[in-house]
């Protein structure tokens, strides 16, 4: 494997000439020979295919670029072409025979990535005897890796793990066999599971933006260009209340430049115990200490988005993301409040999504590392509104001025967006579980690591240095 720019790899031949037959025959025998050593390379894929992602490319992606790759590399994949939305989810949920694998691919966008996610997590947890609808309930983590192979619209699942949304970078990641860890979000209403996130839970703009360019899908990736437009200039804003429960202090900073993104060197995803946590409340006792580390913040407001990015939410619209700082596996989410504000600094907002200007860095709009939070719309609220206007009408006051203010706080409702699945319901609890999977990936990695052979990182029995080339020779 080489590396070339922009996080892409490419494989690379290395030609051993060799003086005899017997001494090459030696060399493939010790070469497959400590090959066989390195366990962690899967041998045998489940891969499912989404003809109609993004530029329902798909199909060609896997079997040009994909395909022969994983069979150079005495890789074996049953492959299944899905036939409509969610028989990748329902295949892995009930039938797949998953002790045969060592992992699961998925050949399409985020869409994609989230059936098979919630075919995976779903499929341990009834295994296991876990009942999800619990809010609370500790997930048990999934066996399996997970491999993206990109072919969908945003992509961003891939790009916020790997760097880029390359074919062939994604399949040499499976082949070496990557593991990187990756917290999952439990989105709940009222006590009964919803759906898991990884990427983009977006209330309010990209809420909009998701509902309105599902009726454009024929338009590809480029829906969401032109639906970004149409609710930019629609500039609706909902008000509603959003509590959460703060990160550890441990944790880092939204704001902080750390961009260690989860790779094994980072401090923050490694963390074991809360040490740190635990010395901010050594001085409270029992029951008060437990209450204050489980303190909820309220916030109440009007907000053009809420956003909560459990990653970077990188992607080749937003080469730094929704929230470029955020760990992919520190168990918790970054929530991003945009207030009420004028049309000129909402643009100001998104414009810094694309250049390296802070996006944090406007007076409307704040961010939260969180580990859990719950949003509650004002509609809502608006049955006690009610129960209070009988009560004024019966009293002699007009109910008319409560009704009329509710509806000018806002013009409609908003729903949430989950990795780009539309929410049934606006009211929702979400639990970030640290952890719960792993791709076959290794995080973004920094300019030193990527002047490192690909080889030395898998340990001593594949580094072939070139000396070892001359020795051949
Ligand atoms: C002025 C330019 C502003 C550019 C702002 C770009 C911010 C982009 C952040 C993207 C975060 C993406 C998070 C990923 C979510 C995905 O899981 C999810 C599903 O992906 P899939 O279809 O591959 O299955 N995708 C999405 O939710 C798509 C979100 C895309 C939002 C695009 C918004 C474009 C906004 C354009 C506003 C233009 C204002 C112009 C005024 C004249
Ligand atoms: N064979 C199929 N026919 C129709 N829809 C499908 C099929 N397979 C998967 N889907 C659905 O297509 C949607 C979009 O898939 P995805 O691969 O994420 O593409 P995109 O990135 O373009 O949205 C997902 O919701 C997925 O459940
Ligand atoms: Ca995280």
């Amino acid at each position: 494997v080489r590396r070339t720019s922009g996080h892409q790899w490419t494989c690379s031949d290395v030609t051993f000439h060799c003086t005899s037959q017997r001494l090459c025959e030696q060399w493939i025998h010790v070469i497959n020979e400590q090959l066989s050593f390195h366990t962690n390379r899967p041998r045998s894929l489940l891969v499912y295919i989404n003809p109609y992602g993004g530029k329902r490319q798909g199909r060609r992606v896997y079997e040009q670029k994909v395909a022969p790759l994983f069979h150079r590399a005495h890789i074996s994949a049953d492959v299944i072409v899905t036939e409509r939305a969610n028989h990748a989810r329902d295949h892995l949920k009930t039938e797949a025979e998953l002790d045969k694998y060592d992992g699961v691919v998925c050949v399409g966008g985020d869409g994609m990535f989230s059936e098979i996610l919630h075919g995976l997590v779903t499929r341990t947890q009834a295994d296991s005897g876990v009942d999800q609808d619990q809010p609370d309930a500790e997930l048990v983590p999934c066996s399996l890796h997970i491999g993206i192979i990109p072919a969908g619209s945003t992509d961003c699942i891939c790009f916020a793990t790997v760097g880029t949304n390359d074919p062939v970078t994604s399949a040499l990641h499976i082949i070496v066999g990557d593991s990187q860890p990756m917290d999952v979000c439990s989105v709940h209403h009222n006590n009964s599971f919803l759906r898991y996130s990884v990427s983009l839970l977006g209330y309010g703009f990209y809420g909009d933006v998701l509902s309105d360019s599902e009726r454009n899908r024929w338009q590809g990736p480029a829906r969401y260009d032109l639906s970004g437009v149409k609710t930019f200039l629609s500039h609706n804003y909902y008000e509603g209340t959003v509590s959460f429960l703060p990160a550890e202090s441990n944790k880092g900073d939204p704001r902080d430049e750390l961009k260690l993104n989860g790779k094994p060197v980072c401090l923050v995803c490694s963390q074991q115990g809360s040490t740190l946590h635990a010395q901010k409340y050594k001085n409270l006792q029992g029951q008060e200490r437990r209450e204050k580390a489980n303190e909820l913040l309220v916030i109440h407001g009007k907000f053009l988005a809420i956003n909560a990015a459990n990653m970077s939410c990188a992607c080749p619209r937003s080469p730094k993301g929704l929230s470029p700082s955020a760990h992919l596996a520190d168990g918790n989410t970054d929530l991003i409040l945009v207030r009420k504000c004028s049309r000129l600094d909402f643009f100001r907002h998104l414009l810094r999504h694309t250049n390296k200007d802070d996006q944090f860095d406007h007076s409307f709009v704040e961010v939260h590392r969180v580990r859990r939070f719950r949003f509650q719309p004002r509609h809502h609220e608006l049955a006690s509104l009610e129960d209070l206007s009988e009560g004024l009408k019966k009293s002699g006051f007009s109910p008319i001025c409560v009704t009329q203010t509710t509806c000018n706080y806002s013009t409609t409702h908003s729903s949430w967006t989950c990795d780009g699945e539309i929410l049934p319901h606006a009211d929702i609890q979400v639990s970030v579980h640290r952890q719960l999977i792993r791709l076959f990936a290794r995080g973004i990695e920094e300019e030193q690591q990527q002047q490192r052979s690909v080889f030395e990182d898998l340990g001593p029995h594949l580094a072939l240095e070139p000396s070892l080339h001359w020795t051949v020779d």
